[in-house]
This record gives structure tokens, C-alpha cells and sequence, in this order.
């Protein structure tokens, strides 16, 4: 996959040579529906989400601003949870896509169960009403503190990550007299084809136990001897962004295997199988990624099959797509700065963000598809490259893309596919506030997440 060919680090010029530039789109205003929200149109030339323009939003709310499309967002958790509800799946939404107490809403509304990683994340689920036993906890370091609260709360699974979480939470659980549901996260060996950096589930790397070296199998032996442990599945997530099924068969193939050997050695079936999220999702026209409902049928077929193989019966399954449902309902409204042609090479368009509300491009080289969104151009398509304003020449938000040549100081961009990992992994590099987050629907919109202002970046620094 071209955006995740090159690790992060390795672009500069006298490593690797620039990559062509793509060719420009036959029509610039054009929306195409797999990567834009459900309801993104062109009204009057302006791009509307749920019914109402950039331009009201941007006026309303200021920019950078995400526009999340409240319609997509249900509709594509619906989606997966009636695509796997038939084979009594469970499906939950991977919160650190995006997290806000109405997202946490939105998601127990549509029938969904809750994964968090962090107590931060957890407390915001449990702050929006989520019952605890609908939410399962991941995370490769958690905290006594976190862990003490997963427990003290009653979270419906907790997946164990590392040994020492092991002793960690036998401890706490004894304490407070409770046995706690446990998944093991296994690592399976598989190289999912995507960049380094969301690659999971092979060995070298800090998530999970190893089910090559033997380290799953150690796991399995240590939680069944606690008596204050309650093992009741495997967990395996392989990566992020991907696009065909075959890393997620070789998975469920290893995981089968290993719960017969768990079955034979310990004479336990462990009822669960949970595998975990990474489902890729269009962010250029080019991106083909799978429905759920062929997602569903393609992962339950192979753990049927490899069930069947190893005579065990079939596990509950359980998924975690974030990206897949986040991802496509969000969009970021930019308001264009300075502009600045390199004669023979391309036009820096500035935008009044960047690597703060979106590090996607300059960590994994990511690509995204961008459009003048305040009105459509006049003007013929120049190559260009989307940047912020931070103080870093990597501050790339859109690496190439075609912009119209009469684009001027003031229009409105927007940047499709922004809603997963975007928000939830915005900083405030060079002390620039972070965007609101703002949901509409049916010509509505409301603020989620208000926007930061200076103030309250001064308000922390109590120096
Ligand atoms: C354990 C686990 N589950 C689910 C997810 C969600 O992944 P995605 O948003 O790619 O579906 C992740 C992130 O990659 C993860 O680490
Ligand atoms: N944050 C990553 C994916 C990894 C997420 C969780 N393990 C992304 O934006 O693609």
C-alpha cells in the first residue's frame, strides 16, 4: 500500500527520491461517496455536511474545526453490529478512533459494546452511562490505578496484555474480592501488510504474548491458577488499515490451534475469540475496503471451518473496528492562509492546523483526499501540497493533492476521512489550542468538544 510504504523518517530527498506526483482528478469538485460522509454534498458549489454548509460551521464554530456526520457514524455501526448480531458477535467500537460522551452514546444507542484503553478513556465511557460490563480494557502498561478501577466498576472484560498484568490484577482482584472476567492478548506471528507502526501481532514488538516463543501458552497456565481470574477467551489484533482477509485467517487459524492445545492440556474450552480491529477504510478514491457483512461472513467462516478442523466448538466471536466506523463519518474544515508557489514544482497551501489535529501523514505517510469546500474553483488544477502551521517542515497534512489555481487566503478546505485518529491523537504542538469536534445531523449541529483556547492551555501551566 503506497501511503504506508515508507516508514516515518525515511522521506527526505537524499534517502529516497520524491514519488511521481499522481495525475490530477478529471473533476475537482467532484465528492466521491467511498471516502466523503454519507450526507457530504455540494449545494450552490459549497460542501454540506448533514444539511449544512462549511462556511455556517466555520463561522459558527471557527477553524480547524472536525465535522463529524452524526447519520454515518450510527448508520456504519449499525452496519457491523447486524452483520455479525446473526451469529451472536459481539461488536465493539474501538475508542481510541475517536472518544467523546456522545460518541460513547451514539455507540451503546446502535447496540455496540465499548473497547478502551486507558483509564482516561474509560472514564469518559463511564462518564456518557455506559455500563461497565458492556466495555472491554485494553492496554500493554495499565496502571494499578486503572486496573483497581477496571475491577472496582465491574468492566465486562479485561484483556490481559503482559505477565507482570498478570500479578497485577490476581493482586488487586483478591483485594477486592472480585474475579474478573480475562482475555489473553496473544500474538500470532502474523505480518499484516501495513505500516510498521500499526503492525500488531508480530513478535518484535511491545503488545501481547507471543504464541511463537511460548509465552501465550505460559499465560494461559498462570491465569488458570489464579483463583481470582476468570479466563474466558483469546484476544489477537494483527493491525490497522487493512484491506484483505488473509492476515486475519492465518490468525484465527493459529488461535484455533491454540485453543485445542489450551483444550488438551488444561482439558478448557475457552468460550471467546476476540479478533480484534485494524479493518481498513477508503481515504482516496483508490481505497477498496470490504462491507461488513462480507467482513462478518469471511471471519466466521474461518473460525467455523478451522473450529471444525480441530473438532472444538465455535467460540463467540467478538471484533473491535474503530477506523472502520469512525473514520469515513468525519470531515476537518481548514481555512486557507498563505500560499506560496515553488515555480516548477508545486503550491504550498498553509491551512490553520496540521500535525496538531492530524500527525497521520507525517507518522505514517498517510494520504487523504482534499477539496476547496467553500465554493468549487474556477480556476485549473495545480499540484499542491496541504501543510499547517507548525514549526516543522514535515507539518504535512495532504501530500499531493490538486487545487484550483484561483484558491485564495480565506477559502475553506476540507479533509475527508479525518474522524478516526485524528482527534483522539491531536496535540498542542506549539501551543496551538486543539479544534472543536462538532456533530450534525438533519441540518442541526451541536458542539461535542468545545474548541481550547489559550486560556486554557495557560490555565495547566501553573509555573
Ligand atoms: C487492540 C485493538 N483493538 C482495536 C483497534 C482498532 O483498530 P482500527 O481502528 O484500525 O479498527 C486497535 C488499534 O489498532 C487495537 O490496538
Ligand atoms: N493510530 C493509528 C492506528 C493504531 C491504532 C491502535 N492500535 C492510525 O491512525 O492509523
Amino acid at each position: 500500500m503506497s501511503r504506508y510504504a515508507h516508514p516515518a523518517g525515511q522521506r527526505h530527498a537524499d534517502v529516497l527520491p520524491e514519488d511521481n506526483p499522481p495525475s490530477p482528478p478529471a473533476d475537482l469538485d467532484q465528492l466521491d461517496p467511498r471516502v466523503w460522509p454519507h450526507t457530504a454534498a455540494r449545494v450552490g458549489g459549497e460542501i454540506t455536511v448533514g444539511g449544512i454548509g462549511v462556511t455556517a460551521l466555520a463561522e459558527e464554530y471557527g477553524t480547524p474545526l472536525f465535522v463529524l456526520d452524526e447519520d454515518d457514524f450510527r448508520a456504519r455501526a449499525r452496519d457491523y453490529r447486524n452483520a455479525f448480531a446473526d451469529a451472536g458477535a459481539d461488536v465493539y467500537y474501538a475508542g481510541k478512533a475517536l472518544l467523546t460522551k456522545a460518541v460513547a452514546r451514539w455507540v451503546m444507542e446502535e447496540g455496540l459494546k465499548l473497547d478502551v484503553c486507558s483509564g482516561g478513556e474509560l472514564a469518559v465511557a463511564l462518564a456518557a452511562g455506559v455500563p461497565a460490563e458492556r466495555i472491554g480494557m485494553h492496554g500493554n502498561n495499565k496502571s494499578e490505578a486503572e486496573l483497581a478501577r477496571a475491577v472496582e466498576v465491574g468492566v465486562g472484560r479485561i484483556v490481559i496484555d503482559s505477565f507482570d498484568e498478570i500479578e497485577r490484577l490476581d493482586r488487586l482482584a483478591a483485594r477486592q474480592g472480585k474475579v474478573p472476567e480475562v482475555l489473553i492478548r496473544v500474538t500470532t506471528g502474523v505480518e499484516a501488510h501495513t505500516h510498521e507502526f500499526v503492525a500488531t501481532a508480530h513478535d518484535d514488538q511491545k503488545f501481547g504474548l507471543s504464541l511463537n516463543t511460548g509465552a501465550a501458552a505460559d499465560a494461559v497456565r498462570r491465569v488458570l491458577e489464579s483463583a481470582h481470574l476468570s479466563l474466558v477467551g483469546l484476544h489477537s489484533h494483527i493491525g490497522s488499515q487493512i484491506f484483505d482477509m488473509a492476515g486475519f485467517e492465518m490468525a484465527a487459524r493459529r488461535l484455533t490451534e491454540f485453543l485445542t492445545l489450551v483444550h488438551t492440556e488444561h482439558g478448557v474450552l475457552l468460550p471467546e475469540l476476540d479478533l480484534g480491529g485494524g479493518l481498513g477504510i477508503a481515504y482516496v478514491p483508490g481505497d477498496t475496503p470490504l462491507e461488513p457483512k462480507a467482513i462478518a461472513e469471511a471471519l466466521l467462516d474461518i473460525v467455523q471451518h478451522e473450529c471444525k478442523a480441530h473438532d472444538l466448538p465455535v467460540p463467540r466471536i467478538a471484533v473491535e473496528p474503530g477506523r472502520a466506523i469512525a473514520g469515513p463519518c468525519g470531515i476537518t474544515v481548514y481555512e486557507v492562509g498563505t500560499i506560496k508557489d515553488v515555480e516548477g514544482i508545486r503550491s504550498y497551501v498553509s491551512v490553520d492546523g496540521g500535525m496538531s489535529d492530524n500527525i497521520r501523514t507525517s507518522l505514517y505517510g498517510s494520504e487523504y483526499t482534499c477539496s476547496l469546500a467553500s465554493r468549487t474553483g474556477d480556476g485549473d488544477p495545480v499540484l499542491s501540497r496541504l501543510v499547517g502551521k507548525h514549526c516543522e517542515s514535515g507539518d504535512i497534512v495532504v501530500r499531493d493533492l490538486y487545487l484550483p489555481s484561483d484558491l485564495r487566503t480565506g477559502d475553506l478546505v476540507a479533509v475527508a476521512a479525518t474522524g478516526a485518529y485524528c482527534h483522539s491523537m491531536a496535540s498542542n504542538y506549539n501551543h496551538l489550542p486543539r479544534p472543536a469536534v462538532v456533530a450534525v445531523r438533519g441540518g442541526e449541529s451541536r458542539t461535542l468538544v468545545r474548541r481550547e483556547t489559550e486560556e486554557d492551555l495557560l490555565r495547566l501551566d501553573v509555573g
